[in-house]
């Protein structure tokens, strides 16, 4: 990467405007590609993002630019920080593009109909692009305000990893390395569906205990699927996976958090969605992480209970019900070599 070369930051939400501030204050020149020109023009004049990203100053280093073809051909490090369910309609037609260039996805999504994770899609469409994950703890407001903030660059290719964290660390900002993209990236997805549940139980006055149970209980969950697929359980005791479920499940700063806490206050589904007005990746993971789940044989209640809640008419009194009369069990399963 060349000194003067800028850097771009796809997508203008809230994580990529916060992203690209952050990149902005440690000296980079910064292109935050949006597809809306209208909202490129407001930035631009505002300084500010004021539909995603309201009251935080935009630094004179981000440029909002809506040409993907030319952002792309201009940089050699790009973030993508797109919806899951944008995130190939956006890259496939500038495929021919990204051959060696540095793909770091952000994004915390599952594609339905191949159950592939973002960085397996782009992956797909640039086979010869250099590939990463960041994952973590990262509420976009927190890091916007400043919030003493860390996260996970996760990719097998080193360089990529000491490139991200040459550009990203700062005072306010730590970026730890790996080199478990898969587990990195599994964890950013699977915990929004236990963060809707988060939501849930605060809406409906449950107590401290409850909560502890569900994140612990939803850590050996996810980790048992994880596990299942191949994937590393000790990066689940990292910031992508307990700090990033932590996060979620407790902050109503968090959009899947706040879905399911209107849903506890009776909002439909759908009303939930439209009052957010934002992207919460967990509506559409829990649906593909049921049916894979199931197609696998891996035990997930949790999953199972928020799915009859959400999309097949069951209410929450049976599912806890059921949940908290089902089998014994034995605690961490996933890695017990007791005899139970
Ligand atoms: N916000 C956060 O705290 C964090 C978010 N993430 C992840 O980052 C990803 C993006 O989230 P976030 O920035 O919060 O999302 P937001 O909902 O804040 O913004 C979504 C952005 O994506 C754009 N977009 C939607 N569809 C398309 C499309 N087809 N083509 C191009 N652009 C599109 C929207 O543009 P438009 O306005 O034109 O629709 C908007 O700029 C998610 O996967 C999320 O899980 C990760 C860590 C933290
Ligand atoms: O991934 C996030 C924090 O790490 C953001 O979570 P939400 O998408 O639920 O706001």
């Amino acid at each position: 990467m060349t000194a003067r070369q800028p850097i771009a930051v796809l997508g203008g939400g809230s994580f990529g405007t916060a992203l690209a501030n952050l990149l902005a204050e440690s000296g980079q020149t910064v292109w935050l590609w949006m597809r809306d020109p209208g909202q490129a023009e407001a930035i631009r004049t505002q300084r500010e993002n004021p539909r995603y990203l309201k009251g935080i100053k935009v630094l004179p280093g981000v440029e909002p630019v809506t040409d993907l073809a030319a952002t792309i051909s201009a940089c050699e490090l790009i973030f993508v920080v797109l919806p899951s369910g944008a995130l190939r309609q956006a890259l496939q037609p500038v495929s021919g593009l990204l051959a060696g260039k540095m793909l770091v996805s952000t994004t915390k999504g599952i594609e339905a109909q191949s159950f592939k994770l973002m960085s397996q899609i782009i992956e797909e469409i640039a086979p010869a692009a250099r590939i990463g994950v960041l994952s973590g703890p990262n509420l976009a407001r927190e890091i916007a305000e400043h919030a003493l903030t860390a996260t996970v660059i996760a990719s097998e290719d080193e360089a990529l990893c000491r490139a991200v964290q040459a550009v990203l660390h700062g005072r306010t900002f730590r970026v730890y390395a790996s080199a478990d993209r898969f587990g990195a990236e599994l964890g950013g997805a699977l915990k929004n569906v236990y963060a809707i549940m988060a939501g849930m139980a605060a809406s409906l006055g449950m107590g401290e205990n409850t909560k502890s149970m569900l994140i612990t209980r939803a850590l050996a969950e996810m980790t048992r699927f994880a596990v299942r697929l191949g994937a590393n359980p000790m990066t689940f005791l990292g910031l992508a996976g307990v700090g990033d479920l932590i996060v979620t499940c407790t902050s109503p700063k968090s959009r899947n958090y706040q879905v399911g806490y209107a849903l506890g206050q009776g909002l439909s589904l759908e009303e939930a969605v439209a009052r957010l007005g934002e992207v919460a990746e967990g509506v559409n993971t829990l649906r593909v992480l049921k049916a894979k789940a199931e197609e696998l044989g891996v035990y997930m209640p949790l999953v199972a209970g928020l799915h009859a809640i959400l999309f097949e008419g069951r209410t929450l009194a049976q599912v806890i019900e059921a949940l908290m009369t089902g089998e014994p069990k034995t605690d961490v399963d996933f890695i017990s070599t007791s005899g139970f």
